[in-house]
C-alpha cells in the first residue's frame, strides 16, 4: 500500500492558499480540508465548539487554539486513510504543536506574498458563501458579474477583505505566523518539510509548487514500494 501524502498550506489572507489548494487537490487527488469550512460546518450545526466559534468570528478573531484543535483533530482522525493538504490550519505556534504531535507531515507549503498584491487581490474578491466558491474580477471572474457561476445565487464582498480591515488582520497574521515557520524550520522531527515560495502572480507559483509535490510523492511512492519489496 503506498505511503499517505499529508501537506499543510500556509500564507497571509488574500495570499491564494485557497486558489492554490484547489489545483493541488485536481491535479495530485488529495483531499483539501479547509478549517474554514470545518467551522462553518459546526456554526451550523450548532456544535458547542461552532457557538462558541462564532463569538469570536463575529469580532473578527481567531477561534482560540483549544477550540481550534478540539474541533479539527477528531476530523483528522476520520482522513486516516486519506493523502491529504490542509489549508488554513496550523495558523499558531500552538496548533503547529498539536498537528505536529497527531500526525506526520510531508511538505509544509508557505506562500510569501507582498502587501500590496494581497490588498490589489482582496478588493476584488467576491465569494458566494453556501458554497464557499471563490472568485476575483481581475484573476478569475464570474461568468455574469456578481453572480455564482454554479447556482446563480448573488456574490458578496467579506466585511474584512476592505483594505481598512486589511492592515489589522496582516499586521495580526505577521504577529502570529512568525513562530510558525520558526517551527517549521528549527523543531526536529517537523524540520526540513517548509517549503516558501514568493512571488506576486499565482500562476508563476503553481509550477514551482506543482514540480515539488510531483516529486515529494512519487519519492514517497517509490520508497513505499521499496519497502513492501524487502
Ligand atoms: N490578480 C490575481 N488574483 C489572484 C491570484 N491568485 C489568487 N487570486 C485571487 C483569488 C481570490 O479572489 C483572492 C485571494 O485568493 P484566495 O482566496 O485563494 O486566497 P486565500 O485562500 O489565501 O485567502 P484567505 O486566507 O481565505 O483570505 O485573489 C493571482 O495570481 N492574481
Ligand atoms: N486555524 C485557525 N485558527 C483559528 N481560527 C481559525 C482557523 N481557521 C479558521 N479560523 C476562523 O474561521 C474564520 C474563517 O476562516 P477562513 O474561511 O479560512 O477565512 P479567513 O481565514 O480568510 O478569515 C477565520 O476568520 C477565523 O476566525
Amino acid at each position: 500500500m503506498s505511503k499517505l501524502f499529508r501537506a499543510v498550506i500556509m500564507g497571509p489572507p488574500g495570499s491564494g492558499k485557497g486558489t492554490i489548494s484547489e489545483r493541488i487537490a485536481h491535479s495530485f487527488g488529495l483531499k483539501h480540508l479547509s478549517s474554514g469550512d470545518f467551522v462553518r460546518e459546526n456554526i451550523a450545526a450548532k456544535t458547542e465548539a461552532g457557538v462558541l466559534a462564532k463569538t469570536y468570528i463575529k469580532k473578527g478573531l481567531l477561534v482560540p487554539d483549544h477550540v481550534m484543535t478540539r474541533l479539527l483533530l477528531p476530523r483528522l482522525e476520520e482522513m486516516t486513510k486519506y493523502s491529504w493538504l490542509l489549508d488554513g490550519f496550523p495558523r499558531t505556534l500552538a496548533q503547529a504543536e498539536a498537528l505536529n504531535s497527531a500526525c506526520d507531515l510531508d511538505v509544509a507549503i508557505n506562500l510569501n506574498i507582498p502587501l500590496e498584491t494581497l490588498k490589489e487581490r482582496l478588493q476584488h474578491r467576491w465569494i458566494h458563501p453556501p458554497s464557499g466558491r471563490v472568485y476575483n474580477m481581475c484573476f478569475n471572474p464570474p461568468h455574469v458579474q456578481g453572480k455564482d457561476d454554479i447556482t446563480g445565487e448573488p456574490l458578496i464582498q467579506q466585511e474584512d477583505d476592505r483594505p481598512e480591515a486589511l492592515v489589522a488582520r496582516l499586521r495580526h497574521y505577521k504577529d502570529v505566523a512568525k513562530p510558525v515557520i520558526d517551527f517549521y524550520k528549527m523543531t526536529e522531527k517537523a524540520k526540513g518539510i517548509l517549503y516558501t515560495f514568493s512571488d506576486t502572480e499565482t500562476d508563476r507559483i503553481w509550477p514551482n509548487i506543482s514540480t515539488l509535490l510531483s516529486t515529494k510523492i512519487s519519492t514517497i511512492q517509490s520508497d513505499a514500494r521499496c519497502a513492501s519489496t524487502h
